[in-house]
């Protein structure tokens, strides 16, 4: 489990004192600049602050950056592209830190090859790809990292806004990979804009606005009055045959 000790980032984020729990999938809301990435940055030990972030017990400034590497992947907002690699090197990247390309791990791609859309990706140069397909081998690499079949000390997956430039389709397989993923024990969390999809595919929703966690639990506690208040736009909740929608008023 990812704990966050009091852990703050002054001007950023915080003080958080929760955690990303194996075998859910967190999805972070929130206005930009309300902390998602810096939360996010602080679970993978990449931005330290205040406080503390451990993972199974362990602070994560303990951890070898190799272990910790098997241990949780992130897939940050704004990636430098390896632009002269192949789709499959790109890949092959991600399995770096598990031992390489094996047998098992050719067979994790093999499942996301069809979800994912992977298919014709793996010969092209990734200069050659669009935004989308780029972002879809970005998230295929991570999910390699920390896939349970082929890692078993895989622990927890960090994706920050990850949908933002894929299609529908690809944004409803994505969700439903991450779900999988969490069902098989990892700890998932994953910023997100658009709230339906948070509230459809989350386990778990945290809520943030100016750098402060101001709703946290199941779907059920994202209502239109939070969202008037946190994002200033006024909603209703329409439901049909057991499915809700915010649909936006103004
Ligand atoms: N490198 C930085 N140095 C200083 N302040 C930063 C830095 N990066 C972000 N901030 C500030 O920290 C706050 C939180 O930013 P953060 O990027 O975590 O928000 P976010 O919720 O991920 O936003 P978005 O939805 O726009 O991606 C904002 O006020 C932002 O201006």
């Amino acid at each position: 489990m990812l704990v966050f000790e009091r852990f703050a980032v002054p001007g950023r984020i915080g003080p958080v004192s929760c955690g990303f729990q194996p075998g859910r999938l967190t999805c972070l809301l929130g206005p930009n600049g309300s902390g998602k990435s810096s939360l996010l940055a602080g679970a993978a030990g990449l931005l330290s602050g205040e406080g503390g972030v451990s993972l199974d017990g362990r602070r994560l400034e303990r951890y070898e950056l190799a272990e910790l590497a098997r241990r949780r992947a992130m897939l940050g907002q704004q990636q430098t592209m390896p632009l002269g690699l192949r789709g499959f090197e790109l890949l092959a990247l991600g399995a770096e830190p598990i031992g390489g390309v094996t047998e098992a791990v050719c067979l994790a791609i093999a499942d996301l090859t069809e979800p994912l859309g992977l298919s014709g990706l793996f010969e092209r140069t990734v200069s050659s790809l669009s935004g989308g397909e780029q972002q879809r081998l970005m998230i295929a690499k991570a999910m390699i990292q920390v896939s349970p079949s082929v890692n078993d000390q895989a622990r927890l997956l960090l994706l920050d806004e990850p949908l933002a430039s894929l299609d529908w389709q690809h944004q409803l397989s994505v969700l439903r990979v991450l779900q999988q993923l969490s069902r098989q024990g990892l700890a998932v969390a994953v910023s997100i804009h658009d709230i339906n999809l948070a509230c459809h595919y989350g386990d778990e929703l945290w809520c943030l606005k100016q750098g402060q966690l101001v709703a946290r639990g199941g779907p059920e506690v994202i209502t239109s009055v939070l969202i008037e208040q946190v994002f200033g736009v006024r909603t209703r909740l329409l439901e049909q045959d057991g499915s809700q929608v915010f649909m936006p008023l103004d």
